[in-house]
């Protein structure tokens, strides 16, 4: 049976639209609240005090109504309120409606989940009902999301509350393909709710679009669209807009920045913060869990917290897209015994949509980054929020917890702190975020990254994930203002690796400036006289800068060279250690060679983790005492005794080269002339030909000490010989000798002697039988010039197998 009709309803049914809004014209000016006072401070009328107009001249004070049927709003609004239950005034509402009714500029701070939203819709609905804007007149309110999803629930409040007003309203967002239909419609729309890319867009591309009109201006979520991410979109649309509007910005952590005001042309914008006297910043109904959890167990955690709230509903931040696609494609594999969902801005829009839509109505985990950190309202309640990484700042914080306690139902949150990002809750109690230290119960840890690295193993897709979402991590936390909490240097790289499944640490480019200018920084340590840090800081210092002109792949390996050197001085380099994360594959890495090293810079380490010069095991080898190297007179004499061995040794071995030279030319020039001999038939000319061709590569003659060239003559090019000697070197050497650890000096001469293209004058090298890194120290006749030229062949095993890295002409 329906209800009969209030007389109040009865008469304002009466009322025709335009005596409606002369009432509600003159009702607003008469009873407006004073610029710059709160409303709430005023004390509420009683619930049943007439509202609206009280005599023929006098209307009902509305501000500081608790109740939205008394303020001066259309019947439509009210309608649309009625049928969304919205009764009474959260405080924010009550706080800025009676300004933001009478046309000032607001700027809104409330509580996440407080109901800001209807803050700032009804306005809207209300100035251009005022206005009595119609299709014909254009956009006459633009309201500005930073997030598609954002804006598409902000649609969806507007469509709702505002269903019995007339107006045109579009959604103007990314990623969606109908741009063209939107372009054709959008100069008839009223109200558009867009993100800021979108709405330039337009402003850009659609021919005639015209926002010189518009009435209102709404920022959601302000302090993110006026931050540097949206800079250049921002001030763009901005100078396409009328300077005569209002403007109403919102948000949870709202700016204050006078130049952020100035930029959006507010004139003495009321700013209405409601819970600034609030003993908290967030919800009284949220309660929120700090833990402090090791980087290499953060995943042991999430899934032991997943698999313990199976019936709960949960919503878990990650730093960055590919963490979120990895720790979800991996557990999904995994099979939890909860449905899992994914949300991030690399998704299809039409599928982040669909997310959204899923997550709000079923039980789920919805792993994301912060996309939907602000402003998203799962329609049932989230129940618990789980950060796994830090967020950047405070700000970001209480909006990640914010989805879940929303208007006046409870919630969870979780936090996982990093040991190094502890001083964040300094930052919680001076911002009022009222956190409680729990301690993780390892009887509860269910490990996961066995399961982890098997998967791996198994699916061989996911581990290039699981590289991406391990360097991701670390670039974000590189990537962080607050350098007093983030500090990548601090982290246990190797170990977070490992918890994620892979096998190897994956290269970390990006780090090596980081790690240089830490040297730097250590270098002042050294101008410290009598520091105890100097012999250590020395050795990581020296190793740094001899990298300065290195290229990104000796960078990394001077990281891992670094740790290494920490590895060794464990006990006395404790300090540096904090600096410099170890990694699990540093004896593999150091297996790589700075080839800009200047020479003899490298540093080599005995059995007890001295540091050694680079000849100094040959010189031990061959003196068999130790003690010589340190002598510096004795080594000097070493290295001139050795020299001039070489050099007499170099003189015998030309001589010998030029006779066997000269002897097999001979040889091949008699060939030649046999064969030119036998071949009677017509086509000498191109045999000729032919023959020539295949020898038209540069010839030298060996025998001119002048190193005439002679076409025509037997030989090869020093590349050639090059490349030949590595081909040599690494299938006779490396694949034969180094990997069974049976690299001998002899092997190697006796290789060499048997070669005969190549005159290789002498060959010395150094071994470090126990790292299966070695240089070969290679002398080869340069034939061009007769000069006696040295490359050095690097070659290592990496894992078993041989490789020779490069090969150089040294200035020995
Ligand atoms: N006056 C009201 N009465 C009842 N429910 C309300 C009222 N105002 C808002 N709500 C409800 O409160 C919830 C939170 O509102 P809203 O999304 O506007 O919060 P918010 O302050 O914008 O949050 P955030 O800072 O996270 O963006 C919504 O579900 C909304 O429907």
């Amino acid at each position: 049976m329906r209800r009969p009709k209030s007389r109040d309803f009865k008469k304002q049914q009466r009322i025709s639209e335009e005596t409606e809004i002369e009432l509600l014209k003159s009702w607003i000016q008469t009873q407006q609240v004073d610029s710059g006072s709160n409303p709430m401070s005023l004390p509420p009328l009683p619930k049943n005090a007439p509202t609206g107009r009280l005599d023929e001249n006098t209307f009902s004070r509305y501000a500081g109504v608790a109740n939205f049927n008394q303020l001066p709003l259309s019947k439509k609004t009210k309608d649309g309120l009625k049928d969304g239950k919205f009764v009474n005034m959260t405080d924010i509402q009550r706080a800025s409606l009676p300004h933001a009714l009478c046309g000032r500029d607001i700027l809104g701070a409330a509580k996440t989940g407080s109901g800001k939203t209807l803050a700032f819709i009804i306005p809207v609905l209300e100035k251009l009902y005022r206005e009595r804007w119609g299709p014909e007149d254009g956009v006459g309110s633009i309201i500005i999301s930073p997030t598609r999803e954002l804006a598409g629930q902000l649609f969806d409040v507007l469509k709702s509350v505002g269903k019995h007003h007339n107006f045109s309203a579009g959604l103007l967002i990314g990623g969606r393909k109908d741009v063209d239909m939107e372009k054709e419609r959008v100069n008839e729309l009223n109200i558009l709710i867009c993100t800021p890319g979108r709405l330039l867009q337009h402003m850009d591309e659609t021919p005639n679009f015209d926002c010189s009109q518009m009435q209102v201006l709404v920022l959601d979520e302000a302090d993110r669209i006026l931050d540097s991410g949206f800079k250049r979109e921002l001030n763009a649309i901005i100078s396409q807009l009328p300077k005569r509007r209002q403007t109403l910005l919102f948000s949870a952590t709202q700016t204050k920045s006078v130049q952020d005001l100035a930029r959006l042309s507010m004139k003495d914008p009321e700013y209405l913060s409601v819970h600034e006297e609030s003993v908290t910043a967030t919800p009284t109904l949220l309660k929120q869990i700090v833990m402090v959890v090791p980087l290499d167990q953060k995943l042991d955690m999430l899934w032991s917290f997943i698999k313990t709230h199976l019936q709960s509903k949960i919503l878990v931040f990650l730093s960055s897209c590919k963490q979120v696609k990895f720790v979800y494609e991996a557990f999904k594999k995994l099979h939890p015994g909860i449905p899992l969902k994914c949300l991030h801005g690399r998704m299809k829009q039409e599928r982040r949509m669909a997310i959204y839509s899923e997550f709000c109505e079923k039980r789920s985990v919805l792993f994301c980054t912060d996309v939907a950190a602000r402003g998203l309202d799962f329609n049932k309640a989230v129940d618990w929020v789980v950060q796994v990484d830090c967020p950047e700042n405070v700000a970001s914080y209480i909006h990640r917890v914010g989805r879940t306690a929303r208007y006046k139902s409870g919630g969870k949150s979780v936090l996982f702190l990093l040991p190094s990002e502890i001083q964040m809750l300094e930052k919680f109690k001076a911002a009022k975020v009222p956190v409680h230290f729990n301690k993780p119960r390892k009887e509860l840890l269910q490990p996961v990254s066995a399961l982890l690295a098997s998967l791996l193993a198994k699916y061989p897709d996911l581990q290039p994930r699981a590289q991406r979402a391990f360097i991701t991590y670390l670039r974000s936390i590189h990537l962080q203002k607050d350098k007093e909490i983030f500090d990548v240097l601090k982290l246990p790289i190797d170990e977070y690796a490992a918890s994620l499944g892979l096998p190897m640490t994956p290269k970390i480019r990006f780090l090596n400036q980081k790690i240089k200018s830490k040297a730097v920084s250590k270098e002042q340590i050294l101008a410290e006289p009598e520091s105890p840090k100097k012999e250590n800081a020395l050795i990581v210092t020296k190793k740094k800068l001899a990298t300065d002109d290195s290229n990104d792949e000796e960078e990394d390996n001077d990281l891992f060279m670094a740790a290494d050197t920490l590895n060794e001085d464990e006990g006395k380099a404790s300090e540096i250690g904090e600096v410099i994360p170890a990694t699990r594959v540093l004896k593999k890495k150091k297996l790589k060679i700075n080839l800009h090293r200047p020479l003899g810079s490298r540093v080599v380490f005995d059995d007890e983790g001295n540091t050694l010069p680079p000849l100094a095991r040959i010189a031990d080898t061959q003196s068999g005492k130790e003690s010589m190297l340190l002598d510096p007179e004795q080594k000097a004499e070493y290295y001139r005794r050795m020299r001039e061995d070489l050099k007499k040794a170099d003189k015998e071995d030309k001589l010998v080269d030029r006779q066997r030279r000269r002897e097999k030319r001979i040889k091949q020039k008699m060939k030649l002339k046999e064969v030119d001999e036998d071949d009677t038939s017509g086509s000498e000319e191109e045999e000729t030909d032919d023959r020539a061709n295949k020898r038209k590569k540069v010839y030298f003659d060996s025998d001119s000490d002048e190193g005439e060239r002679n076409d025509g003559k037997a030989g090869v090019t020093v590349e050639e010989q090059e490349a030949l000697a590595l081909k040599l070197m690494f299938v006779e050497l490396i694949e034969r000798s180094i990997m069974k650890n049976e690299f001998c000096g002899h092997y190697i001469m006796k290789l060499t002697e048997d070669w005969d293209p190549l005159t290789l004058h002498s060959l010395c090298y150094l071994n470090q039988p126990n790292n299966s890194s070695i240089i070969l120290y290679v002398k080869l006749f340069d034939n061009e010039f007769c000069y006696l030229r040295t490359i050095i062949i690097i070659a290592s095993v990496h894992r078993g197998f041989g490789q020779v890295t490069n090969f150089l002409d040294p200035a020995l």
